[in-house]
């Protein structure tokens, strides 16, 4: 169909061409007369519109969102129709997603219209070695349409194809877990920022251990946050939540920010501050980070000097120890403190980068600090406002006990739970360490030695922290 009109379209140029080169002959009335009547013949042979989708637009070459839209649309009804297609797997290999290959035709139908959408690409015209991917080819789609239905298409039937082509991304999506590269990596303006696995993290609210109250709190504040699109652009607010996530080594927070991304099915960034240069680096990094994502920075108090008074204390740590240092070790150390250095990234830094980042980016964004520290923090980093909501990860309870006890061991209700709950009373054990007790270490090990193993070490621990206790009594007793 298509080389027929091509050719007709073809003859009719011609006929404009000699047209013009010789309307000069012609008288003036003539002239237009002729004009319309050809106008009105190219209407009548070629009734149709195109529209072109590039891949990628604008000045940057950004990918265009409308591309991938279209893309995935046309991956469900292009594979009822096109002959040449082309694969790729998703949802961790689970699925395989099937796109029209370029030079291929398929029709469709809205609302009783048809359409047609071609797939091409426009090769490089010069012979230049490129080192960008991006510039070597141009892939784009074409959709073509009889004029009379202009309206109907480009409104309603491009709408629907962005909205459903936008579903079908959200659900091939592999969610993904970035970290940042170091700086000396970034080439240029490659998208080299961001390393990514397929994020896989098996924790999940049914599998964290903590009390059920504040589990289903936090999980509601989540959705509430996840669904929250209309009321944070009714009160005028950057659709963000920030998270202060604070406790004791293995009690569960790099766990728990994995069960949140997991729930909502968000990406993961995780941000190692230590490796980034300065702030400028730190604002790319976040400007480059996607909507429905959740942006971690781990121990927070550890990659920054965030107080000053860390910085102090150390130098005078230092300066004493110093004293006695010989020059071989006084050399190591100035090296490594050159190493340390190299991240410039200060707090009011941090502060301005995430307090701008919320107004330059679209779509909802949670950011978590975590940190066994909280006491240290300066109070302008967790602020309500800017961390919305502090959770405290503390020791095991009971309650948590029971979880990690149907998690590891299917065991959900046991004779030894009494007395178990006995022994965790004012015990200061971390569900990290609970679990490894309750993992098994051989065939012959059952559940119920287990269980046996974990009393014993409450109870070890229990005689040791009162010992402890004491001797500290005697003390103060003793100076006083
Ligand atoms: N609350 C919890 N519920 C379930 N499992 C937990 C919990 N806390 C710790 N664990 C187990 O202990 C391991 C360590 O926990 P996690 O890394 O989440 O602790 P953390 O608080 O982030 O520790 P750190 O402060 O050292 O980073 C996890 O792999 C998990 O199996
Ligand atoms: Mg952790």
């Amino acid at each position: 169909m298509w080389t027929e009109l091509g050719a007709t379209i073809s003859s009719l140029a011609v006929a404009f061409f000699m047209l013009d080169k010789y309307s000069h002959c012609l008288p003036y009335i003539l002239r237009g007369y002729l004009a319309r009547i050809f106008r009105k013949l190219v209407n009548f042979v070629n009734p149709y519109v195109e529209i072109t989708f590039l891949e990628y637009t604008g000045e940057r070459l950004k990918r265009s969102d409308a591309f991938l839209a279209i893309q995935n649309y046309l991956s469900t009804s292009s594979t009822q129709n096109a002959r040449k297609l082309m694969a790729d797997v998703a949802n961790d290999s689970q699925s395989v997603v099937l796109s029209m290959r370029e030079h291929e035709e398929v029709t469709d139908v809205f609302n009783g219209v048809n359409v047609w959408w071609a797939s091409g690409k426009i090769l490089p015209q010069s012979t230049t070695i490129s080192f960008s991917h991006i510039t070597e080819e141009k892939r784009y789609y074409k959709l073509t349409f009889d004029k009379h239905y202009r309206e109907i298409i480009t409104k309603s039937y491009l709408q629907h194809v962005l909205k459903k082509g936008k579903e079908i991304a959200v659900k091939n999506r592999q969610r993904m877990l970035y970290t940042n590269n170091p700086s000396k990596d970034w080439h240029g303006w490659m998208p080299t920022k961001w390393g990514s696995l397929v994020f896989e993290h098996p924790s999940t609210f049914d599998t964290l251990a903590i009390k059920t109250q504040k589990k289903d709190e936090i999980k509601k504040d989540l959705i509430k946050f996840s669904k929250g699109k209309d009321y944070y652009a009714k009160i005028g607010k950057a659709w963000k939540r920030g998270y202060l996530l604070h406790g004791p080594p293995g009690t569960g927070k790099s766990s728990m920010i994995a069960a949140m991304a997991n729930l909502l099915d968000y990406d993961v960034y995780d941000i190692e501050l230590t490796t980034v240069k300065d702030n400028s680096e730190l604002r790319k990094l976040l400007i480059e980070t996607k909507g429905k994502s959740i942006i971690v920075i781990e121990d927070i108090d550890c990659s920054l000097d965030l107080t000053g008074q860390r910085k102090k204390r150390k130098e005078k740590d230092d300066d004493e120890a110093d004293k006695e240092k010989d020059p071989i070790s006084k050399l190591k150390k100035e090296a490594e403190e050159e190493r340390e250095s190299g991240s410039k990234v200060t707090l009011s830094g941090l502060l301005n980068v995430i307090d701008g980042i919320w107004s330059a980016c679209g779509g909802e964004r949670i950011i978590i600090f975590t940190t066994n520290y909280v006491d240290k923090l300066d109070p302008a980093l967790i602020r309500r406002g800017r961390m919305d909501k502090h959770i405290e990860m503390s020791y095991c309870c009971f309650e948590a006990f029971k979880v990690l006890a149907k998690n590891y061991l299917d065991i959900e209700s046991h004779e030894l739970f009494g007395k178990i709950e006995e022994v965790f009373a004012g015990t200061k054990m971390s569900p990290a360490d609970v679990a490894d007790i309750l993992m098994p270490k051989s065939e012959e090990q059952d559940g119920e030695t287990c269980l046996k193993n974990l009393i014993a070490d409450l109870e070890a621990g229990k005689k040791s922290e009162e010992a402890a206790l004491l001797e500290t009594k005697d003390g103060v007793v003793t100076e006083g």
